[in-house]
């Protein structure tokens, strides 16, 4: 479905991708890892058209979606929703209304500046909140939430799209190890239950072994490793991250303490 063919990306001399080339059949959930500046955020915004290719081709059931460009390109992002490390809300918006952001593109310039939004789409956004464990939260100001709970907002927000691909650039970066799982487990489960492709940044080992399918390491703009995360010893991380012998890899880890927050009972039930 997704074929990532030679995809370069070059800034100034400098190749932050460079002649990258995959393949992904199906829903699958991948997960790239590679240390800062390996480029894997310059890769995901090129799938999703944020940062053009310099050269090579990124083909969606054989169209080039690298070369789209307007009304096709903004098409394509709609079928191709970004998650970002900080998650992007509009902090004194509501959250109901951050969410109903997610289909912004496809409405006219009155009804968004009046803010007026069909009874349909409003009941479907409230829905995904409800599906991620939020409802309670939408009518508050996104900066009222805590950082899982915007997280999951911003997740809403890109189920609202609809979207094939959820392309999540290090996801849980800011998040705490109780909010980390509980975002993660999100993912997943839309990966799993709804078919949606989920690739994602990961920084850190334990994620990327618990939650991926495969996984893809990343080293100066190239892939140097491609496969389960079996396979994923200690001795590949060592490799990817370019690291010396003395590598730690419980320094990358995310292994959750005993936790209390407001959040455990939904981890619980997400868990269960
Ligand atoms: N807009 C830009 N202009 C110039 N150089 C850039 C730009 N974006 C990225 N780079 C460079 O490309 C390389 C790859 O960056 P990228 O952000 O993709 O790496 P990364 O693996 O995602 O790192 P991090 O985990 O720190 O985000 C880096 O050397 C970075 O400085």
């Amino acid at each position: 479905m997704l074929d990532i063919r030679d995809a370069t990306r070059i800034f100034g001399r400098k190749a932050a991708v460079d002649h990258v080339s995959f393949r992904i059949d199906g829903p699958a959930f991948v997960g790239i890892i590679g240390r800062s500046g390996a480029g894997k955020s310059t890769l995901l915004r090129m799938m999703n058209g944020l940062t053009p290719a310099t050269s090579g081709r990124i083909l969606v059931e054989g169209r080039d979606v690298a070369a789209l460009t307007g009304a096709a390109a903004r098409q394509w992002q709609s079928q191709c929703a970004m998650i970002f490390q900080q998650f992007n809300l509009v902090p004194r918006m509501d959250v109901v209304s951050n969410v109903l952001h997610g289909i912004l593109n496809r409405r006219g310039t009155l009804q968004t500046v009046l803010n007026l939004w069909p009874r349909g789409d409003i009941l479907r956004a409230l829905e995904i909140l409800d599906r991620l464990g939020i409802a309670e939260q939408a009518p508050k100001r996104a900066e009222a939430l805590s950082g899982g709970q915007q997280q999951r907002v911003a997740i809403a927000r890109a189920l609202m799209q609809d979207p094939r691909i959820i392309l999540a650039d290090e996801p849980i970066a800011s998040l705490d190890p109780m909010n980390a799982q509980i975002v993660m487990d999100t993912l997943r489960r839309i990966n799993v239950e709804d078919g949606r492709m989920v690739i994602a940044n990961l920084h850190t080992l334990d994620t990327a072994r618990r939650y991926c399918d495969r996984v893809i390491g990343m080293r100066d703009g190239r892939v140097v490793f491609d496969g389960l995360p079996s396979q994923l010893t200690t001795g590949v991380a060592r490799d990817i991250y370019g690291a010396d012998a003395d590598f730690n890899e419980s320094a990358t880890s995310t292994a959750m303490p005993t936790d209390t927050s407001a959040d455990v009972e939904y981890a619980a039930r997400m868990l269960a």
